[in-house]
């Protein structure tokens, strides 16, 4: 199968990560739980965003690590030993004397095939509910990440990214059949936008869309909303974790993705006469 055939089947796997304060108990018990899911035939595991330290913006320097670092090792690892595509959620890196929220991708044989820093910085302020602001730490990364596996072309995300529906509409007309986006909506966002926009995103683009959250931590700063999911082209949630740790998996099926897209032709029928998303750049940042 070449690297877009829109033919054949895998299964993915979502891990719901129950992350702490101790980096390397995150760590091993994601690199176990890879493991389970490569035993279940998952050929693409995704991790959820932070899965080596709790989120926070009061977090992120001291759990920050260089790429390729500790936590990008055991992520390489983990992905040799299985023989699976893993998109290792995001860690907060540190560059050059920034820091970046930044999710690393590794193929079969263990190798870095893409490194995406969160484009969009999570900063909102709901009054009596939520105030966060990533860029008080945080730089943004500057470009769209994609990469090809034997399956389909997959397009990545973190979480806030994933409600800028032109990074997605993009990453569609790029080729991308699956866009994935570790993330960790909150107990306020999460129940009223988190599935909402899965089903959004990949209605709009008939693609699937796969999220990977961070399991629910009530003594948490803050606290995830869990619910990792994976949405098909129709817009159906077709597998769904709870609030607690464990593993969800998806078929996800390219015949059927082919299938929508045929007979709701919405791509033929765009009118960019009047209108066009366009990107500016491409590539890793
Ligand atoms: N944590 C995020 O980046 C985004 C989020 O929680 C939201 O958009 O809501």
């Amino acid at each position: 199968m070449t690297g877009t055939s829109l033919t054949g089947k895998f299964r993915l796997a979502v891990i719901q990560l129950q992350v702490t304060g101790v980096k390397a108990d995150n760590l091993s018990r994601a690199r176990r739980l890879v493991k389970e899911a490569a035993g279940q035939g998952s050929r693409l595991v995704l991790l959820p965003e932070c899965f080596n330290s709790p989120y926070g913006t009061s977090f992120f320097s001291t759990y920050a690590e260089r790429i390729p670092g500790e936590s990008t090792q055991v992520l390489s690892e983990a992905a040799r030993e299985n023989q699976v595509y893993l998109v290792g959620g995001s860690i907060p890196e540190e560059d050059d004397g920034k820091l970046y929220n930044s999710c690393t991708v590794f193929g079969p044989n263990g190798e870095l095939i893409l490194k995406h820093r969160k484009i969009h910085l999570f900063d909102i302020d709901i009054p009596g509910k939520i105030r966060f602001q990533e860029s008080e730490i945080l730089s943004p990364g500057n470009s769209l990440s994609m990469f090809d596996t034997a399956f389909c072309k997959v397009g990545v995300g973190i979480c806030y990214d994933m409600r800028f529906a032109e990074l997605a509409q993009l990453y569609s007309r790029k080729g991308c059949q699956l866009l994935v986006y570790p993330g960790a909506f909150n107990m306020t966002t999460g129940p009223a936008h988190w599935e909402l926009l899965q089903r959004g995103r990949a209605l709009d683009n008939q693609v699937y869309i796969a999220t990977a959250s961070p399991a629910r931590d009530e003594t948490a700063s803050y606290v995830a909303w869990g619910h990792s999911a994976v949405v098909n082209p129709w817009g159906e949630v077709i597998a769904k974790a709870g609030a607690e740790e464990g593993i969800i998996y998806a078929d996800i099926d390219l015949q059927y993705l082919a299938g929508v897209r045929q007979q709701i032709p919405i791509t033929a029928q765009r009118r960019d006469d009047l209108y066009t998303v366009t990107s500016v750049q491409e590539g890793s940042s």
